[in-house]
């Protein structure tokens, strides 16, 4: 099988500071990727690359084998069409409602009503949002406003789904929540994806697989139990450094939960 999305080689510099130095990342179909790093390693800068959102200075990023800066106009608005992007911030808009908020990218495409309305249905069902349709951001709790920004994620049905931090700054229950949405939705839309994440070993739980970004390059890749199996001191002291609080029966548990997710 050929990967869906691939980063090849990718450079990146900005102000001066090589930030990316050959990073290369496949991301196969209905597989979700977490990718791990130190702070400032470059994790969402490698997101937005994904997402066509900034162009490597060298490599390339490709989509089913197609050169994502080599797409014309129209195969590009394709791209983003099978694309969900969760930022960080979540990214509403405050003036308009959560239902004008997460029908936008449908707009976008030029959907019908009808269809808008069952979409919305669906999506709101699957991240557990009926009857807030009407209310602003502002009027949302910051575990509401996320599930509303994964909603407009998902409202494309997209085939590839990439989240920045989608839990920072959330209590640790809504971050179970947010998780546990996160597998359900990849478990009913069976996309394939990359989740930048400090969540560890949570994470371990949601994905497939793991990378982690290093120098500005991926240096290890690999399923939950090899990351932790390994022997790499890099990897080892900075998993070790993330989970210090966490008990060996946490990381158990979240092995356990990752059952494949596609
Ligand atoms: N648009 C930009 N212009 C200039 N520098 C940038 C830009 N975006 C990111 N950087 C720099 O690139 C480096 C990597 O940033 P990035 O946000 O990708 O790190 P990260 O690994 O996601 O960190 P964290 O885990 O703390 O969010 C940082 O030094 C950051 O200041």
């Amino acid at each position: 099988m050929n990967p869906i999305l691939k980063i090849d080689d990718v450079h990146k510099t900005l102000r001066g500071l090589k930030v990316l130095r050959g990073a290369t990342l496949e991301v196969m179909p209905h597989e979700v990727v977490g990718l791990i790093g130190g702070s400032g390693e470059g994790k969402s800068v490698l997101l937005k690359h994904a997402a066509g959102l900034m162009r490597p200075d060298h490599g390339h990023v490709y989509v089913d084998g197609d050169d994502l800066c080599c797409l014309s106009r129209r195969h590009k608005q394709s791209f983003y069409d099978r694309l969900g992007f969760l930022f960080q911030n979540g990214a509403l808009f405050d003036s308009l409602s959560v239902y004008e908020n997460i029908t936008f990218p449908l707009r976008e495409q030029g959907l019908g009503e009808q269809e808008i309305r069952e979409r919305i249905r669906t999506v709101l069902g699957h991240v557990g949002l009926e009857g807030s349709e009407e209310k602003l951001p502002g009027q949302l709790s910051g575990g509401m406003l996320k599930r509303a920004a994964l909603a407009r994620a998902l409202i494309k049905f997209p085939e590839i789904m990439l989240f920045d931090e989608p839990t920072t700054g959330l209590d640790p229950l809504i971050v179970r929540t947010i998780h546990n949405l996160i597998h359900s939705c990849q478990r009913e839309l069976n996309y394939a994806g990359i989740i930048v994440t400090h969540e560890i070993p949570a994470i371990f739980g949601l994905v497939q697989k793991v990378a982690f970004l290093y120098e500005g390059r991926i240096r290890f890749y690999g399923t939950p139990e090899e990351v932790h199996q390994t022997n790499d001191p890099v990897l080892r002291e900075f998993i070790d450094s993330a989970t210090m609080t966490e008990d060996p029966v946490t990381w158990h548990g979240c092995l356990g939960t990752n059952n494949g997710g596609a």
